[in-house]
């Protein structure tokens, strides 16, 4: 046994996490990070258009209006799709340290059932940082910040090189995307800054 242990709470020996001196300032929105992203992206028609602001600790919030081709039940929205509003809003976290990370683990408690048309209030926080490890936690409420809890999530990301995404990503996809020169502008902004 290696005693490694992929689990959310953070182990003996993480600490606080610190918000980056660059991250956006609080109130200030976060762009999508990739335009055909399911999860935030503007070119993807039937995806979630997650929208999401810089809080002013290493938090974040964001808002997602749950729509039609979102349904699991006739009227309400499918669960994985809102562990994806999770996921995409968990993963923005990235922005408050300014390090690239990935989802390895993300757990969900579905309390409410999400009717079509309801707006999520989401709101996700980095806890703990041990190593590469990133422990955050989030929630989604509806109809507004202080609305009835309808979810709640807690996930490990693990830190990548922008590499992970170049060696992985479909070819096509990872060219068209190193010859648009924003995209790169987005990832260098990560990668100089230590
Ligand atoms: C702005 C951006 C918004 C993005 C929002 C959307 C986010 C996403 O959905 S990302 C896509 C979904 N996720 C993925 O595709 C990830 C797929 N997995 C992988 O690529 C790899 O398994 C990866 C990178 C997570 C880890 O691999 P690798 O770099 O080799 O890590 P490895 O050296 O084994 O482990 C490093 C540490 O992470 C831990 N770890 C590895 N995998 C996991 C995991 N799944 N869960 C928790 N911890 C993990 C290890 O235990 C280790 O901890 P320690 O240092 O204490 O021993």
């Amino acid at each position: 046994m290696s005693g490694r242990t992929t689990a959310p709470t953070p182990p003996d020996g993480a600490v606080p996490p610190v918000r980056h001196p660059d991250a956006p300032a609080p109130g200030e929105t976060i762009g999508s990070h990739y335009e055909y992203c399911f999860g935030c992206g503007p070119g993807v028609p039937h995806g979630l258009h997650v929208e999401v602001r810089a809080g002013d600790g290493v938090c974040v919030s964001a808002e997602f209006r749950v729509k039609e081709a979102h349904q699991g039940a006739p009227g309400l929205a499918h669960g994985g799709v809102l562990a994806t509003a999770l996921d995409e809003t968990l993963g923005s976290l990235g922005w408050m340290l300014r390090v690239i990370a990935v989802t390895g683990r993300l757990e969900t408690d579905f309390l409410l059932p999400v009717p079509v048309d309801t707006v999520l209030h989401l709101h996700a926080e980095v806890t703990a940082v041990h190593g590469r490890k990133i422990y955050a936690a989030a929630t989604g409420r509806i109809g507004g910040p202080e609305g009835p809890l309808a979810l709640r999530a807690e996930a490990v990301f693990v830190e990548v090189k922008v590499d992970h995404f170049i060696e992985h990503g479909r070819p096509a996809e990872i060219q068209a995307t190193l010859a648009n020169p924003d995209q790169v502008k987005v990832a260098r902004a990560f990668e100089v800054n230590p």
